[in-house]
């Protein structure tokens, strides 16, 4: 499986400007892979002050572009995620399209970000997502989603293969998101495919380094601070060989982590 992340920067509050972007990379690459990743509220950025006028209703506008980007490049799209707005509510949420335009799955954030005052703005949401795409069984997360192993490890449990992460992650904490990556990576024994943004919008400068991990660990793509694309080739098989050789599915004691475990 090819994929590529777009890590792109992302014109503040200017979603017609950041399709531009977005298509023409496709136009250079997209039929040369079978999965486009994209960033976190890649049409608006963090302009949440703004969002009643710009979120996307019903995802409706997004749904649309990324149906129709999939279809004319025949690509699946992994779409990053949007600022979405309903009548009751306004959420962070991506939208997976597969290479026949058709939506396969939706996810709201559920952790949000209080140090991006996500919180003040936007609801959270409660499901989980695990989807398949391309034959494989993928799980998608937000940004402030990776620092919660145990919400990652349900969707191992729900039997994710390839993780995909979106994101705009600051340059501030680039340990923490290479880290983070790779210990997710690891301690599920999945890939893990991370889109962030680059440049900067008036309150924060982004860290780039988007990037795509074995189930082992290794590095196999990683972006620098710039905008770019990143890809590599996945081989699916390599999950079960590095599950087959260190056991820690099977090795798991859920009867004993049931009884310590804390309750608030
Ligand atoms: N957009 C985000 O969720 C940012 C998360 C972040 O920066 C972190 O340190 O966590």
């Amino acid at each position: 499986m090819n994929i590529a992340c777009i890590q792109m920067d992302i014109a503040f509050g200017a979603p017609e400007k950041n399709k531009q972007t977005i298509v023409r990379y496709m136009e250079q690459m997209a039929r040369d892979v079978d999965v486009v990743v994209l960033p976190e509220l890649w049409t608006t950025g963090y302009d949440l002050t703004r969002l009643t006028d710009i979120a996307d209703e019903n995802g409706e506008d997004t749904k649309t572009f990324l149906s129709s980007l999939a279809r004319t490049y025949d690509v699946h799209i992994v779409g990053g995620s949007v600022a979405k707005k309903t009548d009751k509510q306004m959420t962070n949420t991506m939208y997976v399209v597969d290479r026949n335009g058709h939506v396969v799955s939706e996810y709201s954030k559920l952790h949000l970000f209080k140090l991006m005052d996500e919180h003040m703005y936007l609801q959270a949401g409660e499901t989980l997502h695990v989807f398949q795409l391309a034959h494989t069984t993928c799980a998608g997360v937000i940004c402030y989603d990776i620092r919660f192993p145990e919400w990652i490890r349900t969707h191992a449990l729900h039997g994710a293969e390839v993780l995909f992460v979106v994101a705009e992650w600051p340059l501030a904490r680039l340990h923490h998101w290479r880290t983070l990556l790779m210990a997710r990576a690891i301690e599920n024994q999945c890939y893990v495919v991370a889109c962030n943004r680059a440049g900067k919008d008036p309150n924060n400068t982004f860290a780039g380094h988007s990037m795509i991990i074995d189930p082992w660990g290794n590095v196999l793509a990683e972006g620098d601070e710039q905008e770019t694309v990143i890809m590599a080739n996945i081989d699916i098989n390599e999950v079960q060989h590095v599950r087959g050789r260190i056991p820690i599915f099977a090795d798991r004691r859920p009867d004993v982590y049931k009884i310590f475990e804390k309750k608030d």
